[in-house]
């Protein structure tokens, strides 16, 4: 591992020393690339025969930013002194003060720590679609080697703050034209246009630019002042639950009130707060769980080859099949959209088109880019074109019939090797496959509404779906920038089902229904179709809820008893939220104790895509454990004996109370053994 881990320098016949960041797949700033960085520069700065200095990394990428990894050993050990010293020692006294001028040659990516090494140069040459950014934030921590004081001497406070609190990348040509990349050029010109650079600073033809004592671009001190109280305010709009925004804003004030040196000192303090803070742990934990989703056991660990999948049949082109279609049409994939009639084929494909106009004006896609998928889409009303499609993604209504005979018709039409696939939400694809005898090709390919939009691909798997279907459903799902996510088969899978008691914790019963919708519609409250409901419906004016639902409602409570002594209860906020939460947490365990997951870490991923759980908490299961799995049983026991069986606590959370496991912790082999469904 470590011989991969380097940092290199050549010194060339024109004094330009070379210093190469090795560390794939991102050169990420591993505790050895620093301490190399260090031993490299102390050694050029010291040379007689090295004039100036060119920083570069190695594979055509910069520099990905500090080796998150260390925050993992931090939160893991709580011990912050692991983490390495840069901002002082290599960018500031080293680099920026150093007494030879260093250029930072840029491409690919130069993001966190690593565009924070290319602020200690005194210039920066770039490839023009290299991305620059500081998304510190999104980790639960704030730049923390001067990004906070040279970004806003760079670029001004408003885009340095937009940078750094919305952790929005730029391209390098966006960057020259804002003055913070000095010139462009193609790859194959970057060191030379880079070392020639350099020695026009070391000859004094080109100036020889400190960024910490810029002032030119920060403003007014009361400008300064005006930008970060807009600021504060959007950040306590958008980020009232996290410290890191404030606490940027707060170093970034320091800084514009007392000078960079100082705003550096204050950010180091800051730095090492922030590590070891909940937000931090639950980010960092979301970041690595999120990229560990299409690890899969005996499917992506067995050397398979994914296939091509040049062309697939989406059936159904209403608004999950329509937004199906998008998603693949703006991954490059051909699509032949089949429905039962042209008027719903002339449907579905107008709405293609508004969903590729609207990823148009999100700025997600260029005009060129939706003409070349609208090229890929075909109509069919019949099954003529599917001889030569790789998949099939079933997207009809929920009508098992109608899906049985779908997927015995395509079994018969498509090629051998061709995968059928199904949207569905709920039903078990051993009841849609029934009439075939293709189970090693039939999968679920769940997508959340809007399709082409929300990022998570629910991929269902039965015990006779092959590995090699569900690897090439990983494959396409990563080509259209999903998040793939593999479970077992059940009802309602892994996301649908854990989340079915979000929406029932209100009522009584563990079997889901609920007599107040009866109780509404026997006093005549069908809702909007007839005008009334909770709401009073009124052509033109905005729904009022109605104050003559009470007695409905009263009449419910009584039936469901949470009137004790004839008056409702009064929950806290805090009451509600657990009562709403914990039953989802307990149905979780029942997911994990299935092994409907792989990992409780693709439970956290699956929350916050899939279901909106906010992703500062790390996910439903991260969050759970740091409620504690005892408190949560304590509760739920609780309600169980008060509001019945719907609060019963699952034997998986009840072992892990007794036991004091978190949650998360990996089954025992026994536990595995007894209760496999993957
Ligand atoms: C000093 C201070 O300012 C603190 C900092 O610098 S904090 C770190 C700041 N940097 C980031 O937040 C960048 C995080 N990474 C990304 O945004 C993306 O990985 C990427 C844009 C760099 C690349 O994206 P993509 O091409 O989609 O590839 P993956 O995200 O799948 O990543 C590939 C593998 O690289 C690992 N990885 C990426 N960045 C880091 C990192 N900074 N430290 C450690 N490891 C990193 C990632 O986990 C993937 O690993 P795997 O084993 O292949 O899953």
């Amino acid at each position: 591992m470590a011989g991969s881990i380097r940092v290199t320098m050549e010194v060339g016949a024109d004094g330009v020393a070379l210093i190469t960041i090795c560390n794939p797949p991102v050169n990420a700033l591993h505790p050895i690339i620093i301490e190399g960085l260090k031993e490299k520069y102390a050694e050029a700065l010291d040379r007689d025969d090295v004039k100036a200095i060119v920083l570069t990394g190695a594979a055509g990428k910069f520099c990905g930013g500090f080796d998150i990894n260390v925050f993992s050993k931090v939160h893991e050990t709580g011990d912050v002194s692991i983490l390495p010293e840069m901002s002082f020692e290599l960018v500031s006294n080293m680099m920026e003060d150093g007494k030879k001028p260093s250029v930072a040659a840029i491409q690919g990516l130069a993001l966190g720590g690593g565009l924070e090494l290319t602020m200690g140069c005194h210039a920066r040459i770039a490839t023009p679609e290299a991305q620059l950014g500081l998304p510190e934030l999104t980790l639960g921590v704030i730049p923390g080697a001067g990004g906070t004081q040279r970004l806003p001497r760079l670029v001004g406070l408003p885009k340095a703050i937009e940078m750094m609190l919305q952790s929005k990348f730029i391209t390098a040509k966006e960057g020259k034209e804002r003055g913070f990349i000095d010139a462009l050029c193609s790859p194959d010109e970057l060191i030379k246009m880079s070392r020639s650079w350099a020695l026009e600073i070391a000859n004094y033809r080109k100036p020889w630019i400190r960024s910490l004592g810029r002032t030119d671009r920060l403003g007014s001190l009361s400008e300064a002042r005006a930008v970060l109280s807009m600021a504060r305010q959007q950040a306590n709009k958008v980020a009232a639950n996290m410290p890191q925004h404030q606490a940027c804003l707060d170093v970034i004030e320091e800084g514009a009130l007392y000078g960079g040196h100082a705003g550096v000192v204050k950010e180091a303090k800051v730095f090492k707060e922030l590590v070891v803070s909940t937000t931090s742990r639950a980010l960092v934990h979301a970041f690595f769980a999120q990229r560990s989703t299409t690890k899969v056991p005996g499917v992506t660990d067995i050397q398979l080859k994914p296939r091509n999948i040049r062309k697939v049949a989406v059936i159904g082109g209403g608004l999950m099949g329509s937004g199906i279609a998008t998603a693949l049409l703006v991954g490059n994939i051909s699509v032949v959209l089949k429905e039962v009639n042209p008027q719903f084929l002339q449907r579905g494909q107008k709405t293609i088109a508004g969903n590729l106009e609207g990823l148009v004006k999100r700025g997600s896609l260029t005009k060129d880019k939706m003409s070349k998928a609208i090229s890929l889409l075909k109509g069919a009303l019949d099954y003529s074109d599917f001889k030569d499609v790789d998949m099939v993604i079933e997207a009809v209504i929920e009508k098992v019939p109608l899906k049985q005979s779908i997927f015995a018709d395509i079994e018969k039409i498509c090629p051998p090797h061709c995968i059928l696939a199904t949207n569905t939400s709920t039903i078990d694809l051993n009841v849609i496959g029934e009439k075939t005898n293709s189970q090693d090709r039939i999968i679920g390919a769940h997508f959340f509404s809007p399709a082409h939009i929300m990022p998570l691909l629910e991929i269902v798997r039965t015990e006779k779906t092959s590995p090699q279907a569900i690897l090439d459903l990983i494959t396409v799902g990563k080509i259209i920038k999903k998040i793939p996510v593999v479970v077992g088969n059940c009802t309602g899978f892994a996301v649908n089902r854990t989340f079915f008691p979000y929406t029932q914790a209100a009522f009584g019963t563990r079997n889901f229904n609920s007599v107040l919708v009866d109780l509404m519609a026997e006093t005549g409250r069908q809702g909007k179709s007839n005008g009334k409901g909770y709401y009073l419906y009124e052509k033109g004016a905005k729904p009022k809820p109605d104050p003559n639902v009470q007695h409905v409602i009263d009449e419910y409570r009584r039936q469901a008893k949470t009137m004790p002594g004839g008056k409702p209860v009064t929950l806290s906020d805090q009451d509600i939220l657990e009562m709403v939460f914990f039953p989802v947490v307990n149905e979780a365990c029942r997911v994990m104790d299935e092994n409907v997951v792989i990992r409780a870490a693709d439970l956290d991923i699956a929350s916050v895509l899939g279901m909106g759980f906010p992703k500062y908490r790390g996910g439903l299961i991260f969050w759970a454990d740091t409620v504690g799995a005892s408190y949560i049983h304590s509760k739920l026991s609780k309600w169980a004996e008060m509001y019945g069986d719907f609060f019963k606590p699952s034997s998986y959370l009840e072992e892990r109370a007794k036991s004091g496991r978190p949650l998360a912790a990996p089954r025992t082999a026994h536990q595995a053994s007894t209760r496999s469904r993957m």
